[in-house]
């Protein structure tokens, strides 16, 4: 039981048990050198001594003295060895020095355990640059007493384990206790040297290393220090003049030569010695190099996981607005800075490790970092990629808006490219970081195939408004041949239509190839454009041939037809007038069959084969339009007149026609009723005595004679209309002076014609007096009938719905109960319903020079209009103004054609 006397004295602050006599490891070994030695951070600026000798050779005293520690000394009193196990603690002054005081070899307690001995003796010798050797002087020359046995044990482990080619020297300080001077030193050290080299002799040593010396691996030096108590003043002077040994880097002596230094930085040591120490407990095959390494790589990883939390502080919070589609605009000078920090960091700490593990461990740190900021720029170029093409298509979908021109598009087109490309490529530059090998390629792969695909919708658009553009306006030329043609109506109609349809097709062609030159089209989009413009200028003419076989322009052209057949002379083309002998059914027949002749020829189209143009079908099956198409637009003998329709056509044209047969037939009655054949006998036998007496009498029937030669010779001379209106004149003349003259007298001119009218009280004069009278009413009427016609089929062709309802055959119906009504009593309301105006008979009170007149104005409208269809290539087109306004309504219809107006009319 320990006496309170002799109770350990506390353990001073400034030194650490770093291995016990269990033979464990302190922990706080990191602790007091960052904390209390503060050697931490010196990096390489540090060195460590140790201490090896025999138990109780003076071993604590002498680093006390010459270091300034306060390792524990032994009692004078009891003997008994005190130090335990490996101390360490840091040397007094300026200069970092590590002192380690390792228990003694040979203690009495210890007995023949030798295991701790050489296991300590190996860890000093593997972690310290200077290695103290402390011995009697006396002892010198003694194998056993200068523990030159367990150096012989240490030397060959050590060899075995921890020495390699190029690893640093240790330095054995061998000082000589109680040293007399009687022995030079240099004697002493020469049989010290003979006795390690011996040593060395003896060493089995490992594979390779056979002829290595002692040299190889250990310099000597000696210094001898008196006694301690017989010459107590020698030896304080000894320990200061040994203290300059390690302190003064000028000494001569000076042992922390650069070839001792271990090259493990000071922070790293804690970790190196308890390394060296599991090694040499283990005594496993490992040499100092590895174990560098080994540090290293612990140590590189620590300083990089430092380095590593810096960075992500800085680069972390970019993750947020990246990934909600923000565009950082510093992206790049971030990471760029927090990559060359974090590697700064790293560098200052980690390159003082081995250099191989040091630059590998930062190449792998550089990476993962290079991998991280690799993240956030991918993002930043998906980002950047999204809003680019918005912009791109937002700047297109604009400039290619109808209405649209081709030149102008493709300028806005150069323009969206270039910004947003130059934009790209700008953006991505200024988000990359120095010396990375980030490739874009993809990117702006993706990039120019999206913008491709987003200029090819946008141009086809363009080029679809440019096509139905080109029809709609340059078709003009088609729609009038093909009206001539079907005006004509001869075998070559269809002919004329095919011939038409390939020179527009051709025309536009060529108008489109120029017009579309600006937008760079490929041979691929230049084909599709073709067979585009071909189909929409076919489905032009459908509609158009379409809308002319409907019921409104159809009934038009059945009556006209009709009409010129019925009511005009054939070569002459002047109007019939009636007379009863004429053949008005023959007259009749012919004429219906002319009109029902035009339904047969335009019931279904007839093309010829090779007439259309051989990628006609192709184009209308492939193109936009095509698929689109209403079956009944497809190339073929498409039918325009169904069998329920050409009935209703020509049941129509039966009541037209009939109706007009009544009315001329009506126009005759006048005639024959006026003078009936037993009128002449009444006459004859009335005015037999006055004939009697003009045929018997020379002078009266000499006038007779005159009178007939000069009738014959006006109506020879064709002065018969002159004639009469000079006998009107004269008339009127003559009324107009006795008019003048029954005022003279206060005679009123209505009291007289009363008089008159009820003397000669007669039906036919009643009628011609209120037919007269009526002819101010009907002159606008028959003008407001006109303008109705002519606006018939435009109206009908803007109100597609109204169409049966008020069709060209019922408007006529409505115009022959006018007709009707106009025979007996005025109907000028009526008449405005009326599409054309119809010769109107003799009894409804036109006169002759009246009805010549108008048949002039026809002969001239007629004449103009053969003349257009002799230069369209066909027959003379009716001689009437149907056809041009036809055309006007077909142009209007032709306006509807581009889309907006149902196709089947
Ligand atoms: N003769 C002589 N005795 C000394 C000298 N220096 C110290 N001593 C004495 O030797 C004894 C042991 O001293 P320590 O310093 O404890 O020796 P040590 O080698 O550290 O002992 P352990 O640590 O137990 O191995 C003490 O009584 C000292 O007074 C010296 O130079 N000469």
């Amino acid at each position: 039981m320990a006496s309170p006397d002799h109770a350990a004295p506390p353990v001073p602050k400034g030194r650490l048990q770093v291995i016990n006599e269990a033979k464990e490891f302190s922990s706080e070994i990191a602790s007091y050198m960052r904390n209390i030695w503060h050697v931490s951070d010196k990096g390489f600026s540090y060195n460590v001594v140790a201490v090896f000798g025999s138990q109780s050779t003076g071993k604590s005293t002498l680093l006390n003295r010459v270091f300034g520690t306060q390792f524990s000394t032994m009692d004078e009193q009891i003997r008994q060895q005190t130090t335990k196990g490996i101390w360490m603690s840091r040397a007094e002054g300026e200069r970092d020095l590590l002192v380690l005081d390792v228990e003694g070899t040979d203690g009495r307690e210890k007995g023949e355990d030798k295991d701790f001995e050489r296991k300590s003796a190996l860890f000093s010798l593997a972690i310290a640059e200077v290695l103290i050797i402390n011995m009697w002087e006396n002892m010198v020359g003694l194998y056993s007493g200068a523990n030159l046995g367990l150096l012989r044990t240490v030397f060959e482990v050590n060899l075995q384990l921890f020495q390699a080619p190029g690893s640093p020297k240790t330095n054995l300080l061998f000082v000589l206790r109680d040293f007399t001077g009687v022995t030079p030193l240099e004697n002493l050290a020469a049989t010290l040297r003979k006795d390690l080299e011996n040593i060395w002799e003896g060493l089995s040593k490992p594979a390779g290393k056979e002829s290595a010396t002692m040299d190889d691996f250990f310099e000597l030096q000696f210094f001898g220090i008196p006694h301690k108590v017989f010459a107590a003043e020698p030896f304080n002077q000894g320990c200061a003049q040994l203290r300059t040994w390690f302190m003064d880097p000028e000494h001569a002596s000076y042992v922390f030569r650069p070839q001792f230094h271990k090259h493990i930085p000071a922070d790293g040591f804690p970790a190196y010695a308890e390394a060296i120490w599991d090694k040499v407990l283990t005594n496993k095959d490992l040499d100092l190099p590895s174990q560098q390494e080994l540090l290293a790589q612990f140590r590189c990883d620590e300083i990089a996981r430092e380095a590593l939390a810096g960075f992500t502080a800085t680069v972390g919070p970019l993750h947020a607005p990246l990934e909600s589609g923000q565009l950082v605009a510093t992206l790049g000078e971030t990471m760029q800075t927090a990559l060359h920090t974090a590697l700064t960091a790293f560098d200052k700490d980690a390159s003082r490790y081995h250099k191989p593990v040091y630059t590998r461990r930062r190449a792998d740190f550089r990476d993962q970092m290079v991998d991280q900021l690799h993240s956030l720029f991918t993002q930043y170029v998906r980002n950047l990629h999204q809003r680019t093409v918005q912009a791109f298509a937002a700047a297109l979908l604009h400039a290619a808006k109808p209405p649209t021109v081709a030149h102008l598009f493709a300028d806005a087109l150069t323009k969206a490219r270039a910004e947003a490309v130059d934009g790209w490529d700008q953006a991505v530059a200024a988000a990359m970081v120095d010396d990375v090998a980030w490739t874009t390629t993809e990117f702006r792969a993706q990039l120019e195939t999206e913008l491709n695909s987003i200029t090819a919708t946008r141009r086809r658009k363009v080029i679809d408004h440019l096509v139905s553009q080109l029809v709609k306006t340059q078709s003009e030329a088609m729609d009038q041949q093909v009206l001539a043609a079907l005006d004509a109506a001869t075998s070559q109609s269809w002919s004329l239509i095919a011939k038409a349809f390939h020179h527009a097709s051709g025309v536009l062609s060529q108008q489109f190839t120029s017009q579309s030159a600006c937008l760079a089209l490929t041979a691929d989009e230049q084909h599709a454009a073709a067979q585009q413009l071909m189909a929409t200028l076919w489905v032009h003419l459908v509609t158009q041939l379409k809308w002319e076989t409907s019921e409104v322009p159809v009934g038009d052209r059945l009556r006209s037809r009709f009409r010129e057949a019925f009511c005009y002379e054939g070569a002459s083309r002047t109007p019939r007038i009636w007379k009863p002998s004429d053949d008005m059914e023959t007259v009749f027949a012919q004429a219906k069959q002319r009109a029902e002749a035009w339904i047969v020829r335009f019931r279904a189209m007839d093309f010829a084969a090779g007439a259309l143009p051989a990628t006609l079908q192709d184009a209308v099956a492939t193109s936009e339009i095509g698929a689109d198409l209403d079956p009944d637009m497809g190339v073929g003998h498409l039918v325009l007149i169904d069998s329920a329709r050409e009935k209703r056509y020509l049941e129509l044209l039966s009541l037209e026609a009939d109706a007009m047969y009544l009315n001329a037939k009506r126009s005759m009655l006048p005639t024959t009723r006026e003078i009936p054949n037993w009128l002449w006998l009444v006459l004859l036998a009335l005015g037999w005595n006055e004939l009697w007496s003009v045929l018997s009498n020379p002078m009266y029937f000499l006038l007779l004679g005159i009178a007939g030669a000069v009738t014959y010779g006006i109506y020879a001379a064709g002065l018969t209309g002159p004639t009469f209106r000079v006998v009107k004149a004269a008339t009127s003349e003559i009324s107009t002076q006795i008019t003048s003259g029954l005022k003279e007298r206060g005679v009123h001119v209505d009291d007289v014609r009363k008089r008159l009218a009820q003397a000669i009280h007669k039906p036919d004069d009643i009628e011609l007096h209120t037919m007269r009278s009526d002819k101010p009413h009907r002159a606008p009427a028959m003008t407001a009938a006109a303008k109705s016609s002519s606006s018939s089929r435009t109206a009908s062709s803007s109100s597609a719905s109204t169409t049966s309802s008020s069709s060209g055959f019922k408007s006529g119906v409505s115009h022959i109960h006018v007709q009707q009504g106009t025979a007996t009593a005025a109907a000028p309301g009526k008449a405005k319903t009326s599409p054309l105006p119809t010769p109107r008979p003799l009894s409804s009170g036109m006169s002759l020079d009246e009805l010549r007149a108008a048949s002039a104005r026809r002969k001239e409208a007629a004449a103009k209009a053969k003349a257009a269809a002799a230069a369209a290539g066909g027959e003379a087109a009716p001689a009437s103004g149907i056809t041009q306004r036809k055309h006007a309504a077909t142009v209007s219809r032709a306006e509807g054609l581009s889309g907006t107006r149902p196709l089947n009319p």
